[in-house]
């Protein structure tokens, strides 16, 4: 039996003998099914940790900004998971309150609160309703409220009082209504310009920040210089890096007052005269105003006049306009090596700008935002001296009163940035007059919001493995490698057990 057997043609078919190869044990076979299960583990792990922001829930975060002229309230949200990164936080919605700003309810405190109900309403219905308990309230009060704090304490207390009440009364986290500091203003409208801009994180320079309201000015920025004034120098450490920054505001020197002082300055000078000639307002205008409009004002001594009233004559004179608001800045002393005015300490400005607020409606409606600065005196020159019947005949949708003190607030403007602040033909252009950064509004709101809530750490936050974009990238080429692999894994197998049983045939 053993003889005949070993005379067979096919000798692998002996009885006995037969071996089917089994593919599986073959070592390229074992390492392609090590690759796809490691493959498949980290396409797993990667979608865990980067999953996470295609749930996005959203936050809120609401600022009342109680500013002298108006309130506005600015509602913010970001994505949940994503809150301590930089450019995360945008505007969701601004209401602008109806009316003047709380200041001027200091006669009747529980108009103030009231003022805010319509706004806040909107509030309620822009933010889903399981987020109103844990969205945090804050109201910060500017210049208007810091005027009538100097004025009269007690009506101070009592609006605020008023407006906390009413904020209270909504589903929201109440934070507090409080009036901020000049610095804080001014730093916090630093913030918001360089969280938007995404400067925060980089290496690259920072925007500083020029904000213009109805009471006060503030400026901002990173000094090449050093601070000689500790109440002008603001360090903070933001996503690891360090900044020490450059501010100041003047109280009395928004765009409001100022036309006080200097029309308080000019009717000084024409005590018996119940006419005021004033070179920043258009040929022919003609108003009649009461000498205690003008001197209403914590920034004035008052000037005791003949008459209550006085007729307010425009005569549109752009240089003497600048010559009358020159003088209120106060140049003749300066304690420190250098200073813009009221001998206040300023480094020499450096870098880029961005002017919002005022700066910016008053330029913006001028067309003024981006000439050189002759041009800008040049145009300003001629729109000054457009009479007024002609200035009403253009615009009839412009409020009067805006439309009356363009020419003085673009001069006050120019006058300063050049005189006060020392900016120069030549780096005029470093200038942006801007209202929005994205979505998101140029203000001291955003900024202190991101500050109350602790969402600008000090040191850099881990960020995700990779954008959600290269994420996507990985993912689609993972996926197709892993399946190439399965193909080639199978094609393999059929070949080698196609092999086997030809073997065996
Ligand atoms: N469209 C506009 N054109 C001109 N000026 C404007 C416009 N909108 C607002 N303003 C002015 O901007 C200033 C805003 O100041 P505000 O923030 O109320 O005061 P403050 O910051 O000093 O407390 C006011 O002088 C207001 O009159
Ligand atoms: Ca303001």
């Amino acid at each position: 039996m053993n003889q005949s057997s070993s005379q067979t043609a096919f000798p692998q078919a002996e009885e006995g003998k037969v071996k089917v190869k089994n593919p599986w044990y073959r070592p390229v076979v074992i390492f392609l099914a090590a690759v796809i299960t490691m493959g498949i583990i980290i396409m797993v792990a990667i979608s865990v940790v980067q999953y996470k922001p295609l749930h996005q829930k959203y936050k809120y975060g609401i600022v009342l900004d109680a500013g002298s002229s108006h309130t506005s309230v600015f509602i913010y949200e970001w994505p949940a998971e994503k809150e301590n990164n930089t450019g995360m936080v945008r505007q969701k919605h601004t209401c602008n309150v109806k009316g003047k700003g709380i200041s001027s309810y200091s006669n009747n405190p529980k108009g103030a609160g009231a003022s805010l109900q319509e706004c806040m309403q909107e509030a309620k219905q822009k933010i889903p309703t399981h987020r109103h308990h844990e969205t945090p309230v804050y109201l910060g009060a500017t210049a208007g409220m810091r005027l009538l704090k100097m004025e009269n304490e007690e009506a101070s207390e009592n609006v605020l009082d008023s407006v906390a009440h009413s904020l209270k009364g909504y589903p929201f986290s109440y934070q507090g209504a409080r009036i901020i500091t000049g610095q804080e203003e001014g730093a916090f409208g630093w913030i918001t310009v360089n969280y938007l801009s995404e400067n925060l994180r980089k290496p690259t320079g920072t925007l500083g920040a020029l904000d213009l309201g109805g009471a006060s000015t503030q400026i901002t920025f990173v000094p090449q210089q050093e601070i000689e004034s500790h109440d002008n120098s603001i360090n903070f450490r933001l996503y690891g890096n360090d900044y020490h920054l450059y501010t100041h505001s003047f109280l009395c020197y928004g765009k409001d007052q100022v036309l006080k002082l200097s029309m308080g300055k000019k009717l000084e000078s024409t005590l018996k005269d119940d006419v005021l000639r004033d070179p920043c307002f258009h040929p022919g205008f003609n108003f009649t105003r009461t000498v205690q409009s003008v001197f209403n004002t914590p920034c004035m001594k008052e000037v005791k006049m003949a008459n209550e009233n006085f007729f307010h004559l425009g005569l549109g004179d752009w240089s003497q306009c600048q010559q009358s608001i020159r003088k209120v800045f106060n140049t003749s002393f300066c304690p420190y090596s250098r200073c813009s005015f009221n001998g206040v300490f300023q480094p020499s400005v450096d870098g880029d700008f961005g002017a919002f607020s005022a700066f910016f409606f008053v330029m913006d409606f001028l067309n003024l935002t981006s000439d050189t600065l002759a041009g800008t005196k040049q145009k300003l020159a001629t729109y000054c001296s457009t009479p007024w019947k002609k200035m009403t005949e253009n615009h009839p949708n412009t409020k009067e009163k805006y439309l009356s003190e363009y020419c003085f607030s673009a001069t006050y403007i120019l006058t300063l940035l050049e005189d006060g602040y020392k900016f120069t033909s030549d780096n005029w252009k470093d200038i942006r007059f801007i209202k929005k950064i994205g979505d998101s509004d140029a203000g001291w709101t955003l900024g202190y919001m991101l500050n109350m809530t602790n969402m600008i750490p000090a040191e850099a936050p881990d960020t995700p493995l990779m954008p959600y974009g290269g994420y996507v990238t990985f993912m689609l080429l993972f996926s197709l490698l892993i399946l190439l692999l399965l193909l080639l894994a199978y094609m393999y197998f059929r070949r080698s057990t196609r092999t086997a049983q030809k073997d065996i045939i």
